[in-house]
């Protein structure tokens, strides 16, 4: 069977203009989602600017010939767009954003972090070897799906694998709404595989674990331009592995690639949502569950477990579901009810992982 794909691909744009060709606007990533929340005369009054770095004294605006820093006072982070109040920055209105990556601050206010804006496509990295694993995966496709952002499954290292169909067919397991490729991140095929994302006035991002392959792509991306040749440096000059955390920079063609640190540290907070996206066909199928509040574990009348039973749902992919669910449960709850409630989830887990083997 061949599968279409061309839902999962991004609005067919004007991907051939060459970045010159494009209004600085444009070539920051400004798309008509943003041009419609505002009007004429914001244009010139409250210009247009994106959050392409932020630094601890403030934001790093780009706009149409705007290159600045405002101090510390709009909640955006790297990737939003600010309506630029000349006179008093600090007061810049947030633009309406299209996505947005959020995590739970660690320690014991747990306040939410803005992590990332406005990002079209995240590349889910994994490679081709023990590193692939399916339950990781789906974790990410869910915060993807949760920050409204279009996930694809990258399966680097193909060149050193037999087989890498197996994982691609494997990763697209996951979702019928995810493509999963494989490929050799370290010859051309970054640039035509992945062209259809990455083209003028889009946003990327790339998740995944350590050494699977994110800057070997990023660097095949900007041809012979090295990451550390962003436009955008700080004051001393020295490259962005040094000195800077979140930052967007951009391709050669006008891409932007927002690179930030943070993303990987996200946790399944309030991710309710995301995870639903990613198990959609078992909560369809919980919905025929003779109970409202079935747990799908030995409940009469469960459509799921008789679903399991017909063999029309992986065993474990009902064991992953329930520990997600759970997870995000337990992130979700505040500090507090954490301490008491870690002891006991840990031992719910275990329970329903012992019973679903069974
Ligand atoms: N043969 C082969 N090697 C690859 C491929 N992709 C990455 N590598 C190698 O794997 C190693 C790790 O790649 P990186 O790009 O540094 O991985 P990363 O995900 O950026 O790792 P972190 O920076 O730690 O997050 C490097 O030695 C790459 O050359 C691939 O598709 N094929
Ligand atoms: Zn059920």
């Amino acid at each position: 069977m061949t599968r279409d794909y061309s839902h999962f691909l991004p609005p067919a744009g004007d991907g051939d203009t060459t970045p010159s060709a494009r209004s600085g606007l444009a070539a920051l990533g400004w798309q008509p989602f943003f041009a419609q929340q505002i009007g004429i005369e914001d244009l010139t009054k409250t210009p247009p600017v994106r959050v392409v770095e932020v630094h601890r004294n403030g934001l790093h605006i780009l706009g149409d010939g705007v290159d600045q820093l405002v101090p510390p006072g709009p909640a955006a982070t790297v990737g939003d767009w600010l309506l630029l109040d000349k006179d008093q920055p600090t007061e810049s209105a947030v633009l309406h954003r299209k996505s947005l990556f959020k995590r739970r601050a660690p320690g014991t206010d747990r306040r939410l972090q803005l992590i990332a804006a406005n990002v079209d496509t995240a590349f889910i990295v994994t490679s081709c070897n023990q590193d692939f694993n399916l339950a990781r995966l789906e974790r990410y496709v869910a915060l993807a799906f949760e920050a409204e952002v279009t996930p694809v499954i990258i399966l680097t290292k193909s060149d050193l694998c037999d087989d890498p169909s197996s994982f691609e067919q494997a990763a697209s397991t996951l979702s019928e709404r995810v493509l999963a490729l494989s490929i050799n991140a370290l010859g051309p095929e970054p640039r035509t595989k992945l062209r259809e994302w990455c083209k003028p006035g889009q946003t990327i991002a790339f998740l995944g674990s350590s050494g699977v392959g994110k800057s070997t792509l990023v660097n095949a991306l900007m041809q012979d331009q090295r990451v550390e040749t962003a436009p955008i440096r700080q004051e001393d000059g020295r490259g962005r592995h040094t000195t800077t955390r979140r930052q967007l920079y951009f391709l050669p063609n006008g891409c932007a690639i927002l690179d930030t640190p943070g993303m990987r540290e996200i946790q399944l907070a309030d991710v309710q949502k995301g995870i639903a996206d990613v198990f959609d066909d078992l909560a369809a199928l919980a919905e025929n569950c003779r109970f409202n509040d079935c747990m799908h574990q030995t409940e009469p009348g469960c459509a799921i477990q008789l679903a399991v039973k017909n063999g029309d749902i992986p065993q474990d992919r009902l064991r992953r579901w329930t520990k997600l669910v759970a997870e995000e449960r337990f992130n979700a709850t505040s500090l507090v009810r954490r301490k008491s409630e870690g002891k006991a989830l840990r031992k719910t887990i275990r329970a329903l992982q012992k019973r679903n083997q069974k």
